[in-house]
């Protein structure tokens, strides 16, 4: 077996209910060696379920969680780190105490622990409230801090519960960058989040769940094959009406001179570029591929909901 195959977290046509409500069905999905996957749904969908029973914390009525092709055993889970969408840290202990006692937790020796806090603390950019108790600090910092409880273990999978959420620009930056490195070093990470332009911009691949089951997953570029293709072009001079004679092309939405058309089956770009120049100067014209927020909706619409009452 490869390293590579090694280090997938595989999860198989998991299921959950709680009482009445079917929490998760045959939810399916892999996260592979170094790669990094947004885990994306509506409120409600099953991505902390899914997260829970990953690690451990919730048992599954049926299906399984396997680590490098075999069902994941309690030694492997210790070496998930894992940030839970409560949070988890202790308000009144101090950061520092608190991150090297959870690195001792996870079997790390005292000095390997502290060395461990230093440098995480350093690279979330917390050091200097290494000292202060958590309660002391901001949510965006407790957030940084609670990134670096999921760390300081060196774990060998990283599941993340909405970790960007309530994040500054430069926090968000800062997460983005760990998380890449630790992909780059080969480690599977699995976050969820609603930020989906971050997620687009982050994750190699992409899983969308909808009522607890896996609707799309892929690379963004997959999901986009196929999807509406669209045009803007900034004429300046262009009026109301001045692509209606191209075929195959529909006018979404033009404000000033931009204008934002789909071109459906057989429709020719060029032919819009001649009409866009007939009128005048073209300032812009370019391809934009459907976003991740337009697939989100597309597919989240496209499936009927099905949670059992
Ligand atoms: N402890 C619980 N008891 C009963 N129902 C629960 C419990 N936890 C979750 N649920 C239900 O299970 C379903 C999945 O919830 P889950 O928290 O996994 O969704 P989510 O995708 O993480 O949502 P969000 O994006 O809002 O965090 C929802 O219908 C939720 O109400």
């Amino acid at each position: 077996m490869t390293v590579v195959a090694q280090r997938r977290l595989e999860i198989v046509g998991v299921s959950k209910r709680y009482g009445d409500v079917v929490a998760l069905r045959e939810m399916t999905f892999e996260v592979g060696a170094g790669e990094l996957f947004g885990f994306v749904g509506s409120n409600g969908a099953g991505k902390t379920t899914t997260m829970r029973i990953a690690l451990g914390v919730l048992a599954a009525d049926g299906g399984e969680v396997r680590w490098g092709g075999e069902p994941i055993t309690l030694e492997t889970r210790r070496h998930i780190g894992y940030m839970p969408e409560e949070r988890g840290l202790y308000p009144k202990m101090k950061v520092g105490e608190q991150l090297v006692y959870l690195a001792r937790l996870h079997g790390l020796d005292a000095v390997t622990a502290r060395r461990s806090v230093e440098e995480w603390t350093e690279r979330l950019g917390v050091a200097s409230r290494r000292d202060d108790e958590v309660q002391k600090l901001s949510l965006g910092n407790q957030q940084r801090v609670q990134l670096a409880a999921a760390l300081v273990h060196n774990p060998s999978i990283l599941v993340l519960d909405e970790p960007f959420s309530g994040l500054d620009p430069v926090a968000v930056d800062v997460m983005s960058k760990v998380l890449q490195d630790k992909a780059a070093e080969g480690v599977p990470v699995v976050f969820s989040s609603h930020q989906l332009e971050l997620v687009e911009r982050l994750c190699h691949r992409v899983g969308i769940v909808r009522s607890g089951h896996m609707v799309a997953c892929d690379t963004v570029e997959a999901l986009q094959a196929g999807g509406t293709v669209r045009l803007v072009v900034d004429a300046p001079n262009a009026q109301p009406g001045w692509a209606d004679g191209v075929p195959g092309v529909v006018v979404e939405e033009q404000f000033g001179g931009r204008t934002v058309l789909e071109l459906r089956d057989g429709a020719d770009d060029q032919a819009v570029l001649r009409a866009a120049l007939a009128t005048g100067p073209v300032l812009e014209f370019s391809r934009r591929r459907q976003s991740l927020t337009e697939l989100f909706r597309n597919v989240v619409s496209e499936h009927t909901p099905e949670v059992a009452a």
